[in-house]
């Protein structure tokens, strides 16, 4: 059994919730704890009480336990890979790769702990000094979905610890065992008792103690729309800080004068890799005439390479969808997409088995043709390998239709022009931005966010990430 940790101590829940593999249902990955509401107020008093210490360890404590974690993870990429791909079904290199990008993530903000921020600012008085610094704002909860097991995690926790705040972190449940490692790697570095404390169970009792308790003075959520709305709800009128990192419903515009090999190899990355289910996915692939139906055909040609099988069996381009209930939700919206009149160029089925009769959640990727915008499946976020393809007569209608959507996380484009490109990236609704590139596949060391319906509050990653965990102090001194 795998215990939630709380004050320093394993701890078990009240019940267990069984991990198993979406590649294989039948293959049991292991149990895992399930807090209850009292257990989960435990372990924000213990964060809540480790915090006053921890706010005033040194640089160098945070630096050295930060990068511990960072080398540990690196040293066991292969082995928690392993277990990243075997619970929520994502290819095993796309899950080494997400292990990596853990590591390397709480490998930069442990050189972050070493460099504080500050200014020194003259005073408009003579003879007053003014001091600009950043605090850490206590305890901060963490709350992550399940497509990105450790990488969403990593890019929580390791900045929060870095800037000197405590954290009660609760996963998703259907993908404990990733957030269980990495608590237990976590643990052993060094971390005193109560600075970091996992809490695994049901959102709306573990989860919604961390949106109402008083003590928790940040919540730094990835989900979905409905429930950052919740967040929200429950934690701005008390004055908690809110960082939401939500839905998306991506484009991707292709030019006339795109290279089509580049186009191509852009839209089935960013629409099917990681089986669709990523935050940054292009599930809108918005194409311009002159080369619509050549890019349409060349699509289909690369999705009927693509092998769709056990996540961990090399070769697998698509790995399973995460469980029954997204399954069911994928289908549901390619039902929807026939109904309104959207035509199934390739793929949408689910496949009950594997290729060696393994029983799992596997679906045929998905590219829908002659849709229009104001269909569902071009407005609500499925997540999954489902894309839909919108003609546009030139790039100024692409653009607008690109920018019609509630979301704004990424946005990206397949030009050859300069002019379309520079255009395009001024112009883009959208927190980030691609040329030439999948709108998913970011890096780790710079802003993160997005605009509308996408995302709320101060950005994630890299050095901005400063602005969500610490306050700026301002103090003045009479010489
Ligand atoms: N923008 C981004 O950076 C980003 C990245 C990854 C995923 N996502 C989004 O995540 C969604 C898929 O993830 P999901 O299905 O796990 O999302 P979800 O909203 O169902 O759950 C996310 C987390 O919130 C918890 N939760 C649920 N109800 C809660 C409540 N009442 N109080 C507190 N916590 C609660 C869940 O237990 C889980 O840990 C998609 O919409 C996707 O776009 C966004
Ligand atoms: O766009 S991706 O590089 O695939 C990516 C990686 C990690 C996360 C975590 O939110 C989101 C997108």
């Amino acid at each position: 059994m795998h215990a939630n940790l709380i004050a320093g101590t394993w701890t078990e829940g009240v019940r267990t919730y069984q991990n198993t593999n979406p590649s294989d249902t039948r293959d049991v990955i292991g149990d895992y704890a399930v807090a209850s509401r009292e257990q989960a107020l435990e372990a924000v008093s213990a964060a809540h009480a480790a915090f006053p210490a921890w706010s005033l360890s040194t640089p160098q404590q945070r630096f050295d336990i930060l990068d511990a974690v960072g080398n540990e993870i690196i040293a066991r990429k292969a082995e928690l890979g392993d277990l990243l791909a075997r619970e929520e079904g994502k290819t095993l290199p796309e899950a080494i790769g997400e292990v990596g990008r853990a590591a390397a993530i709480f490998k930069f903000f442990a050189g972050e702990a070493l460099r504080p921020g500050g200014e020194l600012i003259p005073s408009v008085r003579p003879g007053v000094g003014i001091e600009i610094t950043r605090e850490p704002l206590g305890t901060i909860g963490i709350i992550t979905p399940w497509n990105f097991p450790i990488a969403i995690p990593a890019w929580k926790i390791a900045p929060a610890l870095a800037y000197g705040n405590c954290v009660v972190f609760k996963p998703a449940e259907v993908v404990p065992g990733s957030a269980w490692a990495l608590a237990d790697i976590l643990h052993r570095a060094g971390l005193p008792a109560g600075v970091f404390n996992l809490v695994m169970g049901r959102g709306s009792d573990v989860g919604q103690v961390l949106l109402e308790d008083e003590r928790i003075a940040g919540v730094s959520f990835t989900g979905s729309v409905g429930t950052g709305q919740r967040v929200a709800a429950a934690c701005v009128p008390r004055g908690a800080k809110v960082q939401l990192e939500m839905g998306g419903k991506n484009p991707f515009v292709v030019l006339d004068d795109a290279d089509l090999a580049v186009a191509v190899g852009a839209a089935v990355n960013s629409g099917f890799f990681s089986t669709g289910q990523r935050c940054t996915a292009s599930s809108r692939v918005i194409v311009t005439e002159g080369i619509h139906d050549r890019f349409v055909a060349a699509m289909v040609e690369k999705m009927k390479t693509l092998k769709v099988d056990d996540a961990r069996k090399a070769g697998t381009d698509i790995g399973p969808v995460v469980d029954d209930r997204q399954l069911a939700q994928d289908l549901e919206y390619i039902g929807i997409g026939q109904q309104e009149g959207a035509k199934l160029a390739y793929g949408g089925e689910a496949l009950e088995k594997n290729a060696d009769g393994a029983p799992g959640f596997y679906l045929r990727p998905a590219l829908f043709t002659e849709t229009t915008p104001g269909m569902r499946i071009n407005r609500e976020e499925i997540f999954g390998p489902v894309v839909s393809v919108l003609r546009a007569k030139n790039y100024e209608e692409a653009l607008a239709l690109a920018n019609d959507t509630p979301f704004g996380l990424a946005s990206g484009i397949a030009t050859t022009s300069l002019k379309h490109a520079t255009h395009f990236k001024r112009h883009a609704q959208a927190g980030m931005v691609m040329v030439n590139l999948p709108t998913a596949g970011v890096d780790y060391h710079v802003p993160f966010g997005g605009r509308k319906g996408s995302s709320y509050g101060p950005r994630e990653q890299g050095r901005y990430a400063a602005e969500f965990y610490t306050t700026v102090k301002t103090a003045y001194t009479q010489a």
